[in-house]
């Protein structure tokens, strides 16, 4: 039981842009880059859309890093609590995902340790992305979708999160 936007919104192109406006001390850019790959994947895989980054003008999703009040009206909340949020596909901000660096960001694979005390970036954008595709949350505990965060060691997408983005594309 995904659940989708008001009015089912979505984008009216599966060759979707991303452009990653800055980067978060915690980890290498090159590894928040290739955890937002790995993120896309997950939805690409199972729907006819594809993500490519773009380095300058404006993209479907911009992604940024962002602390307190980030230049919209839905400021973060220091550390812990809020983790990121994201907006439904549409213009301008619409499709953007934003990442509380309040947060200790690790990967999403190896020192599980790092992670046990960070928040996992490839499993958060995964969440984020659901959305800026046009994925409400799942009321499915173990749905990529569902509001509440926490850390899966061997990420499988739920059946309930292929439904929804199958159901929208
Ligand atoms: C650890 N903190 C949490 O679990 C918090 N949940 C989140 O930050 C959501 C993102 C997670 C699911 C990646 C917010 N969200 O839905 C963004 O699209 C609270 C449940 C405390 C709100
Ligand atoms: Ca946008
Ligand atoms: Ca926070
Ligand atoms: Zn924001
Ligand atoms: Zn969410």
């Amino acid at each position: 039981n995904f659940q989708t936007f008001e009015g089912d919104l979505k984008w009216d192109h599966n060759d979707i842009t991303y452009r990653v406006l800055n980067h978060s001390p915690d980890l290498d850019a090159d590894v928040i880059d290739d955890a937002f790959v790995r993120a896309f994947k997950v939805w690409s895989d199972v729907s006819p859309l594809t993500f490519t980054q773009i380095y300058s003008g404006e993209a479907d999703i911009m992604i940024l890093f962002g602390s307190d009040d980030h230049g919209d009206p839905y400021p973060f909340d220091g550390k812990d609590g809020l983790l990121a949020h994201a907006y439904p596909p549409g213009e301008g901000v619409q499709g953007d995902a934003h990442f509380d660096d309040d947060e200790f960001w690790t990967l999403g694979t190896g020192v599980v340790v790092k992670t046990r005390f960070g928040y996992s970036l490839f499993l958060v954008a995964a969440h984020e992305f659901g959305h800026a595709i046009g994925l409400e949350h799942s009321a499915v505990r173990d749905a990529l979708m569902y509001p509440m965060y926490s850390y899966i060691e061997d990420f499988q997408l739920h059946q309930d999160d292929v439904a929804g983005v199958q159901y929208l594309y």
